[in-house]
């Protein structure tokens, strides 16, 4: 029988844990079709670490994916120079970067419906000298959009942001009308497509400390958060704000809500993380293709001990089916 859903899954930085919760996954009957984007050796040497009994297949396009446990479908890239478990290698980073391309291709191209991630190391890549911020940024590149919206959640709360992988000291400038304007419409409009929210109410954070105090702790408020906000309520987004981040994330606002929009990466996703870390997921909006991926990192400490949990993972693959499956009827609609 055809599969549904086919999904594209990276196992991320060969060093870390990414290869070892794939093979954990394919000890567990799945409902989509999985196809492993890796180097089949690394899955071969982990799985012999922790003493893995995974059979893995070489899988093909147009071939069914298995999903029954003990089996695991691989689609092979070569290119890895080394599969230490918990020690970095930058000649590993181009390997990396290629299984990151291959999923995102086989997206575009209608290969897979959908590519989740298991992580990678930003700082080995950029190492290597490839200039990588995260997946969300390379994932943009590669579909040739303008904009993508990184969004982390949990079956209780939804965290958007506006500014993604950025040093502090650049966030400020980096809040434009235009940026502002655009992360707002893509969070508004997959939402609906994704969620099925028929009019997401969305909570905005302001930057400054008490959303700048009328003020007196600083302007972007001001010159151009609710000016922004106010133009895209013109446009039926129903959006409250700016509001200080420091007590939007409570019951009193959150309960009516269905996403908060937060300003830059440390100021949502804490909050996000120490809600429902190890069971969130990783959520790129605005892309052509789906995308989601795990809500933790390479965890170099436990790699090769077969102690990370793959609570995340399965939440990736969970939403990434059930993102796939909207994406299709859509477009049969
Ligand atoms: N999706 C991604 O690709 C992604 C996401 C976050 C961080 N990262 C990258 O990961 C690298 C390491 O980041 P970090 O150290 O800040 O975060 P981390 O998530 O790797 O580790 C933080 C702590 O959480 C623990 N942990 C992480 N995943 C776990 C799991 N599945 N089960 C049990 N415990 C787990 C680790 O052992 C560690 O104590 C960085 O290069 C970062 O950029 C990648
Ligand atoms: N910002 C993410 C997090 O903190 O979980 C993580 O760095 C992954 O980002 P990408 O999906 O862009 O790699």
């Amino acid at each position: 029988m055809k599969q549904s859903v086919t999904l594209a899954l990276t196992a991320g930085e060969p060093a870390g844990i990414g290869p070892e919760l794939c093979l954990q996954l394919a000890l567990e009957e799945r409902q989509p079709g999985i196809v492993v984007v890796a180097c089949k050796h690394l899955l071969q040497a982990r799985a012999q670490l922790i003493g893995l009994a995974v059979e893995l297949e070489d899988w093909k396009p147009g071939s069914r994916a298995a999903t029954e446990p003990g089996r695991l479908s691989v689609l092979h890239v070569d290119g890895l120079a080394s599969t230490d478990a918990g020690k970095l290698d930058p000649a590993n980073s181009a390997y990396v970067v290629e299984t990151l391309r291959t999923a995102a291709r086989g997206c575009l191209d209608g290969i897979f419906d959908g590519m989740v991630t298991a992580p990678v190391h930003k700082g080995v890549i950029n190492d290597a000298g490839i200039a990588f911020s995260g997946h969300t940024e390379f994932l943009q590149e590669v579909c040739g959009v303008e904009r993508v919206v990184m969004m982390l959640a949990t079956d209780e709360l939804r965290v958007a942001l506006v500014t993604t992988h950025l040093p502090l000291k650049d966030v400020s400038a980096a809040i434009t009308p235009e940026r502002l304007t655009q992360v707002t419409r893509i969070l508004d409009a997959d939402l609906r497509k994704y969620f099925a929210v028929e009019h997401p109410v969305i909570l905005v954070a302001g930057l400054n400390p008490h959303a700048g105090e009328g003020g007196h702790l600083g302007r972007e408020e001001i010159d151009v958060i609710e000016p922004t906000l106010e133009k895209l309520r013109q446009e039926d987004i129903t959006l409250t704000g700016p509001l200080p981040a420091d007590t939007l994330f409570t019951p009193h606002w959150l309960d009516n809500a269905d996403a908060v929009l937060a300003m830059y990466h440390d100021q949502g996703l804490p909050v996000l993380k120490f809600q429902g870390f190890g069971r969130a997921v990783n959520i790129t909006l605005g892309l052509p293709i789906v995308r989601t991926s795990v809500d933790h990192g390479t965890a170099l400490d436990l790699a090769g001990t077969g102690k990370a949990g793959a609570g995340s993972l399965k939440t990736a693959i969970r939403v990434g089916e059930q993102m796939a499956k909207s994406a299709k009827r859509e477009t049969f609609e």
